[in-house]
C-alpha cells in the first residue's frame, strides 16, 4: 500500500559554475558568468555592449563553494527523506567538461574533494545508526551505465552485456537482471562504487581529460521495519538515484571522429530526449511525454514528474567560447524549476526484500532454540520448509542480548566438541591397554568409538553452522542504536533549522522579486500633474523604459532565435553522423549478406516498443498449418528412414542418402599422373653402356673405351632429357587449377 501525498513540490534546480581551467586562463578567455548567493545567475554574451542575461534558481554556487556546501544545500535533505521512505533522485546536467562527475564523485582520496555519492554514503549510514534500537534496515546498491542507448551492470562480471528495461504496474520501470548488492557499512558501499567505476565508460576527448561517454546511476535502496501502532512491523522502501549524465558536446566543436562521434550522438540524442520530456512536462499544451523515446527519460520517468523528490544541478563553465552552451544549459535547467512531482511515501512494498530476510531469520533463531532445549530441529525445518534456501548477501547488526547468548552458546558447543574429542581418547587407550582382548577385537571397538566420536562432532559442528549461519544474516540487517539517540535528536533539530533556514531565504528572494515587479509597476500608476511639463517628462521617461523593455526582448527573442538554429545544426550533424553509420551499415547489408537472409531476418523481425528495439518475432502456432510430425527413428537405426530408401538400400543402392547414418565416407585423393612409361628401343649406345653396367668391370674396360663411358653418361642424360621434353609436350597435361566460385 502506497501513502499518498496531496502536496505536489517542483523539481529543485540549482546551478554550479566551475573555476576557468589552467587550458582556458593560457589560451586567454574570459569570464562571462556572475553569481549571487540569492540564487540568480548573470551571463555576458562576449564582445558586445548587450545586458547580460539573468536566471533565478533553487540556489546558485560558484568555483568558491566547497563540495561541502554543494552537498549540504542540494542532496543532505533528500538523503534524510529516503531514510523515512520516499524515493529521491539527484542529477548532474550540462555541457562537456563543466564538472558533473566532480559534482556527483568527485575527488575519491581526498576528504575535502569529495563529491555528492561518497557524502551520500556516510549520512545514509550515519542516519541508519541514529534511528531508534528497534528500526532494522537492509540496504542494497547497484550501479547502471546507458552507453550508447544500452543498459550496462557496472557490478556485472561481464559489464559490457546489454540488459533490458521493463515495467512493472505497481513499482515502474526497472532493468532486468540488475545486481544488487547488500551493504552493512560505508567502506561496503565505497567498495562497491570503486568497482563500478573500473567499469565505466571513460574517454579523452578535447574538451575533457577523463570525459563519462555515459550516463552512470548508482541506487542505494534503503528498507526499514518499524513495530507499527497495530503491535505489527511495518516496511517503507526510499530508493535514492544518483545520476551523473554524459555531457552535451557539439561534434562540430569537438571534431570528434570515429567511435567518438558515434558516442556523441547518442550521447546527444538521449540528452535532447531529456529536454523534450522537461520542455513537455512544463508546456500546458502537451499532451505527450517522450519518456519511451531514450532509455535515460524511461528511467528518470519517476524522477520527473513521477513520484520522487528530485534535485537537478545544472553545472556550467565560466568561460566566453562556452557562452552559447551555458545559455542552453540554463534556459532548460530554467524550465525543469517548473516540473512538479508528487513524492509520496512507499509504504509496504510487496516485493520488500527485508520481510524475506526477517522472516529467514526467524526460522533459524526458532531452530537454535530448539537445539539448545534439546529438540529435534529437523521437526522444525518440517514445519517451516527449507532454511536457508535463499541466503541473501545483506548486512545488519545484532541486538546486543542475543550477541551474549549466541557468544555463550557458541562457546559451549566449542566445550562440548572438545569433551567429545577427550573422552573419545580416553576410551580409546582404554580399549588398547584391555589384555584380555584379541586384536581383532580391540580394532572392531577402536573403529566403532571413532564412528561414534565422528558422528558426535558432525552433530556439534552442524550446530555451530547454524549459529555461523544466523550471524552472519542478523549481520545483514543494521538496527538503530541506542547510544545514537541523543545524536539523532540534535540532527533532527539541525535539519529542522536548516529548514527554516532555506525557508526564510526564500522568502527573502520572493520579497524582493516582488519588489523588483513593483518598482516597474510604480512608473506606470497613473498620477495627477501639476503642468503639462511635468507630464511630458513623465511620459518621455515611461516611453524610454518601454522602449528598452522591447529592445530587451527583441534580443531576447533574436537570441532564442539563435539558439533554435544552433540546436538544429547540432541536430544536422547528428543526423549526418548517424546517417554515415547507417549507409554503412547497408553497404554491409548489400556486400555481405545475402538478400534472400536479409529478407528472411527483415519478415520474422519487428519493432518492440518496451525495449526499444528490434526483437525476432515469435512463431504464431496457431497461424502455421500443424506440420507433419517429425518421423521416429527406425528401431535400432540412428535416423528415421522410409520404406523407399529401405527398398533401395535392399536392392543394392550404395546411394549414401539411403543409410542410416551420418557418417561421411572420404576415399584418399590421389594426384592425377602425369607422366609416361618408356616406349621403344634404346639407342645402339644406350645398349651398349646397358650391356656394359650389366657386365663385369673387367670386361667393361676391354669392350667399351672410358671415353665412351664418359660420353655414354653425358649422351644418355641427353638422350633422356630430350624424350621426357618431347613426351611432356605430347602428352602430360597440367593439372587445372579449381575453379574459382562465382
Ligand atoms: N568546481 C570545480 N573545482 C575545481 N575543478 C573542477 C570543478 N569542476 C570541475 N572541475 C575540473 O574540471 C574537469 C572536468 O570536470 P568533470 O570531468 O567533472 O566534467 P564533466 O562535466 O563530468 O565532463 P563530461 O561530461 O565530459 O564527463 C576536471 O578536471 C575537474 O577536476
Amino acid at each position: 500500500m502506497q501513502k499518498k501525498s496531496k502536496e505536489s513540490e517542483s523539481v529543485k534546480v540549482c546551478i554550479r559554475c566551475r573555476p576557468l581551467s589552467t587550458g582556458e586562463m593560457n589560451a586567454g578567455h574570459t569570464v562571462v558568468v556572475e553569481i549571487k548567493n540569492t540564487g540568480e545567475i548573470f551571463v555576458k554574451r562576449p564582445f558586445t555592449d548587450e545586458p547580460p542575461k539573468q536566471f533565478t534558481f533553487d540556489a546558485a554556487f560558484d568555483w568558491n563553494n566547497s563540495q561541502q556546501q554543494i552537498y549540504e544545500n542540494t542532496s543532505a535533505q533528500i538523503i534524510s527523506n529516503v531514510l523515512e521512505g520516499y524515493n529521491g533522485t539527484i542529477f548532474a546536467y550540462g555541457q562537456t567538461g563543466t564538472g558533473k562527475t566532480h559534482t556527483m564523485a568527485g575527488v575519491e582520496d581526498d576528504h575535502k574533494q569529495r563529491g555528492i555519492i561518497p557524502r551520500a554514503f556516510e549520512d545514509v549510514f550515519k542516519g541508519v545508526q541514529s534511528d531508534s534500537v528497534k528500526t532494522q534496515f537492509l540496504i542494497r546498491a547497484s550501479y547502471l551505465e546507458i552507453y550508447n542507448e544500452e543498459c550496462r551492470d557496472l557490478l556485472s562480471k561481464n559489464p559490457k552485456k546489454k540488459l533490458d528495461l521493463h515495467e512493472k504496474p505497481d513499482s515502474g520501470v526497472y532493468v532486468k537482471d540488475l545486481s544488487y548488492f547488500a551493504v552493512k557499512d560505508v567502506s561496503e558501499i565505497r567498495e562497491v562504487m570503486n568497482i563500478g567505476q573500473k567499469n565505466r565508460s571513460v574517454r579523452e576527448t578535447m574538451m575533457n581529460a577523463a570525459s563519462s561517454r555515459s550516463h552512470s546511476l548508482f541506487t542505494i535502496t534503503v528498507e526499514r521495519s518499524e513495530i507499527g501502532a497495530d503491535g505489527k512491523p511495518h516496511i517503507r522502501v526510499g530508493k535514492l538515484n544518483m545520476v551523473d549524465l554524459a555531457g552535451s558536446e557539439r561534434l562540430s566543436k569537438t571534431g570528434a571522429v570515429g567511435d567518438g562521434a558515434k558516442e556523441a550522438a547518442k550521447i546527444n540524442l538521449s540528452l535532447s530526449t531529456l529536454c523534450h520530456v522537461i520542455s513537455a512536462l512544463t508546456d500546458p499544451k502537451a499532451t505527450y511525454i517522450p519518456y519511451r523515446e531514450s532509455k535515460l527519460t524511461r528511467l528518470l520517468q519517476d524522477s520527473l514528474g513521477g513520484n520522487t523528490k528530485t534535485v537537478m544541478i545544472a553545472n556550467v563553465g565560466p568561460a566566453d567560447y562556452n557562452y552559447d552552451e551555458t545559455l542552453n544549459t540554463l534556459r532548460y535547467a530554467s524550465r525543469a524549476k517548473n516540473i512538479q512531482n508528487k513524492p509520496r511515501i512507499n509504504e509496504d512494498p510487496k516485493d520488500a526484500l527485508l520481510r524475506e530476510y526477517q522472516d529467514e531469520v526467524q526460522k533459524l533463531r526458532q531452530q537454535l532454540a530448539a537445539i539448545q532445549s534439546g529438540a529435534d530441529p529437523s521437526e522444525l525445518m518440517k514445519k517451516h520448509g527449507i532454511i536457508g534456501k535463499q541466503v541473501i548477501e545483506v548486512e545488519k547488526q545484532i541486538f546486543i542480548e542475543d550477541k551474549e547468548k549466541m557468544r555463550e552458546f557458541e562457546d559451549k558447543l566449542q566445550q562440548e566438541k572438545n569433551d567429545i574429542r577427550k573422552k573419545a581418547e580416553e576410551e580409546k587407550q582404554l580399549i588398547i591397554q584391555q589384555k584380555n582382548l584379541r586384536e581383532e577385537e580391540k580394532q572392531k571397538l577402536l573403529e566403532e568409538l571413532q564412528k561414534r566420536e565422528q558422528e558426535q562432532e558432525k552433530a556439534k559442528s552442524k550446530q555451530q553452522k547454524l549459529i555461523q549461519k544466523l550471524k552472519k544474516m542478523e549481520e545483514k540487517m543494521i538496527a538503530g542504536s541506542q547510544v545514537m539517540e541523543v545524536a539523532k535528536k540534535q540532527q533532527k533539530e539541525l535539519m529542522k533549522t536548516k529548514k527554516i533556514l532555506e525557508k526564510e531565504r526564500q522568502q527573502e528572494e520572493d520579497l524582493q522579486r516582488q519588489l523588483k515587479e513593483k518598482e516597474k509597476g510604480r512608473m506606470q500608476i497613473i498620477k495627477k500633474f501639476n503642468n503639462l511639463q511635468e507630464e511630458l517628462e513623465f511620459t518621455n521617461q515611461k516611453m524610454e523604459n518601454l522602449w528598452k523593455e522591447y529592445q530587451e526582448l527583441t534580443h531576447e527573442h533574436n537570441n532564442i532565435r539563435d539558439d533554435f538554429d544552433r540546436e538544429r545544426n547540432d541536430m544536422y550533424d547528428t543526423i549526418y553522423e548517424l546517417s554515415n553509420q547507417l549507409k554503412l551499415k547497408n553497404l554491409i547489408i548489400e556486400n555481405f549478406i545475402p538478400p534472400e537472409d536479409y529478407k528472411k531476418i527483415e519478415k520474422i523481425t519487428e519493432w518492440n516498443d518496451d525495449i526499444n528495439d528490434w526483437v525476432i518475432r515469435k512463431p504464431d502456432f496457431k497461424e502455421t498449418k500443424a506440420g507433419s510430425k517429425r518421423p521416429q527413428s527406425a528401431v535400432g537405426m540412428k535416423r528415421p528412414t522410409s520404406e523407399y530408401s529401405r527398398i533401395a538400400k535392399g536392392l543394392g543402392d550404395l546411394n549414401p542418402r539411403y543409410k542410416f547414418d551420418n557418417i561421411l565416407q572420404l576415399d584418399l585423393d590421389m594426384p592425377e599422373r602425369t607422366t609416361e612409361d618408356y616406349e621403344g628401343m634404346p639407342s645402339s649406345k644406350v645398349q651398349q653402356a646397358i650391356q656394359a653396367i650389366l657386365n663385369d668391370d673387367d670386361n667393361v674396360n676391354d669392350n667399351i673405351p672410358i671415353s665412351t663411358l664418359i660420353n655414354f653418361n653425358d649422351q644418355c642424360l641427353q638422350d633422356e632429357n630430350e624424350k621426357k621434353k618431347a613426351t611432356r609436350l605430347k602428352s602430360a597435361k597440367r593439372p587445372k587449377s579449381a575453379k574459382k566460385k562465382e
